[in-house]
């Protein structure tokens, strides 16, 4: 595997692919690599003929400094992972490298999917999502991109992006990858004791209780039932829990025939913050 820390070093790297007319695929990651991320990889290979990940602890969508501060830092362990996955290409850059002017402005209307849910809770945070990957969108021109399911809400926000933007990018929604219990796998899952693993399961069990239920018992009353399984398990802090439709997010009161619904669940588990979801139909 080939490893830049320039964006020139890049550039001239995939060059030559383009040259080539090779298919590249990026897969954008903060690293602490696990599972979910190779699987990211793994789905991206069999469409492209070069892999670029990347590994940048985003700043400008950390809204919480300590947040940011204690966001796991694994290199070696990353190099390791994606040696082992036969990735390509891994982008490294430095904060001076994706930010050189450190007054740079960005704001993209995101039609409202950034004051909801997860843009609600952390301001900014879609906002400085996006700027660092229409950077690395910018850089790579990967003719795919592939993002987790896990993080629904980022990938209509990017792919909301590449509308307004016209950019050329098919965007890949990859199933989350979840451990034997069903926890869904996190970088953030590093800071949990087992207890804590174990609390965090209550997520998981709240989504399944939902989409088993789903148009079985009134909305409210499975919203209301859900919220109270989760405000009763032991070390939940439960932030938000919302059955929306997949393409506005909007939370819903009835449901339609032709229409796709996800549950959302944000809580805090040991105050690290937790995300999850599941598509009831
Ligand atoms: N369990 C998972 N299954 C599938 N994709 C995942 C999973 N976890 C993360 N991803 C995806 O990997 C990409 C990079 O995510 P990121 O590096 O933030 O990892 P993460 O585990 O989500 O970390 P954290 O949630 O703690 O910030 C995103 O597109 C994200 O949705
Ligand atoms: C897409 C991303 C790499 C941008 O920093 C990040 O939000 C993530 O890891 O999901
Ligand atoms: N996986 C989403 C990135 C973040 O939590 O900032």
């Amino acid at each position: 595997m080939r490893i830049f820390e320039t964006k020139k070093e890049l550039q001239d790297y995939l060059e030559t692919a383009r040259i080539n007319k090779q298919k590249i695929a990026l897969i954008p990651t903060m690293g602490a690599l696990h599972e979910g991320h190779i699987s990211l990889l793994n789905y991206a290979k069999p469409l492209s003929d070069v892999t670029v990940c990347s590994i940048f602890v985003n700043p400008t969508q950390f809204n919480d400094p300590k947040d940011l501060e204690k966001y796991p830092r694994l290199i070696e362990h990353d190099i390791a992972l994606l040696e082992a996955a036969k990735c390509d290409a891994l982008f490294l850059p430095t904060v001076e490298e994706m930010y050189p002017d450190p007054n740079e402005k960005w704001h993209i209307d995101l039609n409202g999917l950034d004051a909801i849910w997860e843009g609600k809770m952390r301001p900014g945070h879609f906002q400085g999502v996006t700027q660092v990957v229409y950077k690395l969108f910018a850089l790579v021109q990967p003719d795919i991109a592939c993002f987790g399911q896990k993080d629904f809400q980022q990938v209509m926000v990017i792919e909301h992006m590449i509308k307004v933007k016209q950019l050329p990018i098919t965007i890949a929604l990859c199933p989350i990858i979840r451990d034997e219990n069903g926890l869904a796998l996190s970088s953030r899952n590093m800071r949990l004791s087992s207890n804590g693993k174990i609390q965090a399961l209550a997520l998981f069990k709240t989504l399944l209780y939902i989409k088993n239920n789903f148009g079985k018992i009134p909305l409210l009353q499975l919203n209301k039932q859900a919220t109270e399984l989760l405000n009763s398990s032991e070390g939940i802090t439960l932030e938000y829990l919302a059955i929306c439709e997949t393409t506005t997010l909007k939370e819903i009161k009835t449901i339609e025939q032709d229409k796709q619904y996800v549950a959302l669940v944000t809580a805090r588990v040991e105050d690290v913050r937790l995300i999850d979801n599941m598509i009831l139909n």
